[in-house]
């Protein structure tokens, strides 16, 4: 069983995630509630806080993502963070969300 990113690829991801200009991040990389599986995720998290200060948008959404930014001590360094997962995607898929078209009928 898969329970956090390993080394190596924690490292390519935060290579990669240092040559982008905007990143959706949507779910951590394991169950980070449990201590010995959480390094993948809070590195990730650090990264995020690191490229939004070199001008990358960063975007986190879900409750469990957002979660993970609050222990990291990070979440007021991203652009944009919201405890809307599932519905942020269907959101950025071009879905109307319930409550906006509800809010549209006004
Ligand atoms: N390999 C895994 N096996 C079991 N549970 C996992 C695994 N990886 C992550 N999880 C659990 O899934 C949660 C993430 O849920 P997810 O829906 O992807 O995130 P979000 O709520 O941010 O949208 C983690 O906080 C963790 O508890
Ligand atoms: O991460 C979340 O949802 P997800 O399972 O769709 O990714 C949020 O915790 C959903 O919370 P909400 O249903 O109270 O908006």
């Amino acid at each position: 069983m898969g329970l956090d990113s390993g080394p190596e690829t924690t490292k390519m991801l935060q290579e990669k995630l240092r040559t982008m200009k905007t990143v959706l991040w949507n779910g951590p990389l394991g169950v980070f509630e449990m201590p010995n599986f959480a390094k993948g995720t809070f590195a990730i998290a650090d990264t995020l806080a690191e490229i939004t200060q070199h001008g990358c948008i960063t975007i986190v959404g879900g409750g469990d993502s957002v979660a993970a930014m609050e222990q990291s001590g990070k979440a007021d360094k991203v652009s944009h963070i919201s405890t809307g997962g599932g519905a942020a995607l269907e959101l950025i898929e071009g879905r109307v969300l319930p409550g906006v078209a509800a809010l549209q009928k006004v």
